[in-house]
C-alpha cells in the first residue's frame, strides 16, 4: 500500500465512535409575510464510519440538514458538533477551509466541469484544497488513485461529455475523495441514474466505509435508506424514524 492510500484509512478502534452530534438542531426561514420552520428541534447522532441515510419525502428538511452539516447554512438555534468542533463558532473562512479538509460533497447533477479531462477535475479539487499535504510531484497519482478506487480510472482523460451519468457520478466520487476528507456527504447521489447504474455506483459510495470514511447520503429511495447502517427518517422538518442514530423521535408518521 502506498502513502496516500494509507492516508485514507482510519484505525479500528475509531470505527462506532461518534463522529457528528446533532444537538436541538431548528431552522427557520422568515420571509416578509411568514416564518417557516424548515426544521424542528432535531437531535442525532452519527458514528464513526456509517453508511447513514438521511430519508424523507420532498420538502422533509433533507437538504436543509446537509447543507447545515457541511457549513453551506447556519442552524437557528441548536448545535452541531462535528469531531469535537462546534460548526456555529466558526468564521466564514474558518468554515470554508474546515469543509474543504473535512467534508468531500457528492452532487446529483455530477457537477463536473465540462472543459476539464476526468483527471483534471480531480486534480483541480486537490489543488483548491490545498494538495492534502502532499507534494505537487504527488498528486497526479495520487487523483488517479481515487478515480481507481470509484472504479473509473479507464476513463481518466474523457471529458464529462464523453462519460455515461454513472461514470461522470464516479469522477465525482474520486474528487470528493481526493482531499482524504473523513466524511463524504452525498444529495441524492443516484437520483440521475437508471437503477442498474444506481445499485453499482451506490456499491461504490458504500464501498468507502471500509476505507474508514463515513457516507452520509440523503434519499427518498427506501431501497436505497434500507442499504445504510444507519438512518433516520424525515416528514416535515422532524425526525420521524431513526436506526442506530440516537436520534429524538419528535414527529409522527401521518
Ligand atoms: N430559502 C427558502 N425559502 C423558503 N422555503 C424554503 C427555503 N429553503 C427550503 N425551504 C422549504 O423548506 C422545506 C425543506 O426543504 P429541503 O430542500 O430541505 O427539503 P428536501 O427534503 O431536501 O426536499 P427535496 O427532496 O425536494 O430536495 C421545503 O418545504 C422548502 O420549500
Amino acid at each position: 500500500m502506498n502513502k496516500s492510500s494509507e492516508s485514507l484509512q482510519i484505525s479500528e478502534a475509531q470505527k462506532g465512535e461518534a463522529l457528528i452530534q446533532i444537538e436541538h438542531l431548528s431552522r427557520v426561514i422568515e420571509t416578509r409575510t411568514s416564518k417557516i420552520t424548515v426544521l424542528n428541534d432535531i437531535s442525532f447522532t452519527v458514528y464513526q464510519q456509517s453508511l447513514f441515510a438521511i430519508n424523507g419525502p420532498s420538502g422533509s428538511g433533507k437538504s436543509t440538514i446537509l447543507n447545515l452539516l457541511t457549513g453551506i447554512d447556519r442552524a437557528s438555534s441548536g448545535r452541531i458538533i462535528f469531531a469535537g468542533q462546534e460548526l456555529r463558532k466558526m468564521s466564514e473562512d474558518a468554515l470554508a477551509r474546515w469543509r474543504g479538509k473535512h467534508v468531500g460533497i457528492v452532487f446529483q447533477f455530477f457537477q463536473l466541469i465540462p472543459t476539464l479531462t476526468a483527471l483534471e477535475n480531480v486534480l483541480l479539487a486537490l489543488e483548491l484544497g490545498g494538495g492534502a499535504g502532499l507534494r505537487r510531484r504527488e498528486w497526479r497519482a495520487r487523483a488517479q488513485e481515487c478515480l481507481e478506487i470509484a472504479l473509473v480510472e479507464d476513463c481518466a482523460q474523457r471529458l464529462p461529455g464523453e462519460m455515461s451519468g454513472g461514470q461522470q457520478q464516479r469522477v465525482a466520487i474520486a474528487r470528493a475523495l481526493v482531499n482524504d476528507p473523513p466524511v463524504i456527504i452525498a444529495d441524492e447521489p443516484t437520483g440521475n441514474l437508471d437503477s442498474h447504474t444506481a445499485q453499482q455506483v451506490f456499491a461504490t459510495l458504500a464501498s468507502l466505509t471500509r476505507r474508514g470514511k463515513t457516507v452520509i447520503y440523503v434519499t427518498h429511495d427506501l431501497q436505497l435508506a434500507a442499504q445504510a447502517t444507519a438512518r433516520i427518517d424525515l416528514l416535515d422538518g422532524q425526525i420521524v424514524g431513526s436506526h442506530n442514530a440516537r436520534a429524538t423521535v419528535t414527529g409522527a408518521l401521518k
